[in-house]
């Protein structure tokens, strides 16, 4: 498919020019302590209130699922069914990762960002990359920028090879080779708890158990750290404004700050922090990969005032030319088909380089797909 010719999907205004004036990529400044933030990173009125009441549940326990206790198993889908159903959203506990590695995951992202503005540029972002350092996305966006940086890097298994530590390495220089190492081995346990997770969501819809889990073996996904600065016009701007992720399943940890909200029942939820959980979340591919039963969590994050926020996230995702499809017993059962079969590669592509991921994107995607590639009708 040829992503650069006929789209009848026009681009978001804030994707599509290049600055001369306003936020420059090339500093910090615009994070800066002044009275007032600069306007590119404000939020229309009415688009920006605080969530107050918070959202406790689904805490699904995962520990029945790794001693093999089958009922418990049945009651861990139960929940991450009527979850994904509801609003695509839970938390898992007893996950079997590491806490030191989560702690020392945060500490490495903690010093990461309190380098130099010069030392974080040499991991700067090329353009048309997903890959490295961000400040506010000024480089890609012009309106609505998120208070946040980010540094972004990919993750696949593959034989011998340690992706992440020679991303490191490669762009940060030698020095950054236990960073490398660290995140290496984080990935690697998200991926691990990915896999876990997909037999969990294949077992609540009722499909082959492993179907999810094959799916996905060789995926290649994405692991990004996000520092919000502290803002002083938390009730202007976002950290990461209203979204549904593009991918298929984010597992996020959180610091103690808080900051996360969700869209559940058609109100704004708060997550309190708990270091002991990761949060997950379904993507738009899942929804796809779900033929519609699952929801594709609407999130956000909110900026503080005082304290700067981290958090870590990593985004499954499938082998690139992967075809995204939905098994087989769910679409008989169903009926109808609710997307276009799609490769993960060209929704990736739409994100990146003509529409800004948002709450509607796999609606506009389907749309856009469809105008540039119309079904057969005999
Ligand atoms: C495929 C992707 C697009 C984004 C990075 C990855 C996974 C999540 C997406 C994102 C985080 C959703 C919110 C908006 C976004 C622009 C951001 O604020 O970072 C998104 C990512 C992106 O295009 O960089
Ligand atoms: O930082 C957070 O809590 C949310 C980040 C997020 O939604 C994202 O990076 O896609
Ligand atoms: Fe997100």
């Amino acid at each position: 498919m040829d992503l650069g010719a006929s789209t009848l999907l026009c681009p978001p205004l804030e994707l599509t020019d290049k600055k001369e004036h306003g936020v420059s990529p090339s500093d910090s400044s615009f994070f800066k302590k002044q009275p007032n933030i600069p306007m590119e990173f404000i939020w229309a009125k009415g688009e920006v209130g605080h969530a107050h009441e918070e959202l406790r549940e689904p805490v699904v326990d995962l520990e029945g699922f790794f001693s093999g206790d089958e009922v418990a198993t049945q009651h861990a889908a139960m929940l991450v069914r009527s979850a994904c159903l509801n609003h695509g959203f839970f938390q898992v506990i007893n996950h079997r990762v590491d806490p030191h590695l989560i702690t020392v995951a945060h500490d490495h992202m903690e010093a990461f960002f309190k380098l130099p503005w010069s030392k974080k540029l040499r991991a700067q972002r090329k353009p048309g990359s997903l890959w490295g350092y961000s400040g506010a996305h000024a480089d890609r966006f012009s309106l609505k920028l998120p208070w946040k940086e980010t540094l972004s890097f990919g993750f696949h298994e593959n034989g011998s090879e340690s992706v992440v530590e020679d991303f490191f390495k490669s762009t940060l220089g030698e020095e950054f080779e236990q960073t490398g190492l660290v995140y290496q081995k984080y990935c690697q346990a998200m991926k691990d708890l990915s896999l876990v997770l997909m037999e969990l969501l294949a077992i609540s819809l009722g499909v082959d158990r492993l179907h999810y889990r094959k799916f996905f073996e060789d995926g290649s996904s994405i692991m990004r750290c996000n520092y919000y600065p502290p803002c002083q016009e938390p009730g202007l701007a976002f950290g990461t404004g209203p979204h549904c992720d593009p991918t298929s399943l984010t597992i996020l940890h959180q610091d103690q700050v808080g900051g996360l909200e969700v869209y559940v029942n058609n109100k704004w939820r708060t997550i309190r922090p708990r270091c002991d959980a990761l949060v997950i979340n379904l993507g738009d591919t899942f929804k796809a990969l779900s033929n519609g039963r699952y929801k594709s969590c609407l999130h956000r994050a909110v900026v503080n005032r005082y304290k700067e926020r981290r958090s870590l996230v990593f985004f499954v995702c499938p082998r690139e030319n992967k075809v995204v499809t939905p098994p087989q017993d769910l679409v008989c059962r169903e009926g109808t088909r609710k997307y276009p079969d799609f490769k993960w590669s060209d929704l990736l592509e739409f994100t990146q380089k003509y529409y800004r991921a948002d709450d509607a994107t796999l609606q506009n995607f389907t749309k856009w797909l469809l105008s540039s590639n119309p079904p057969n009708h005999h």
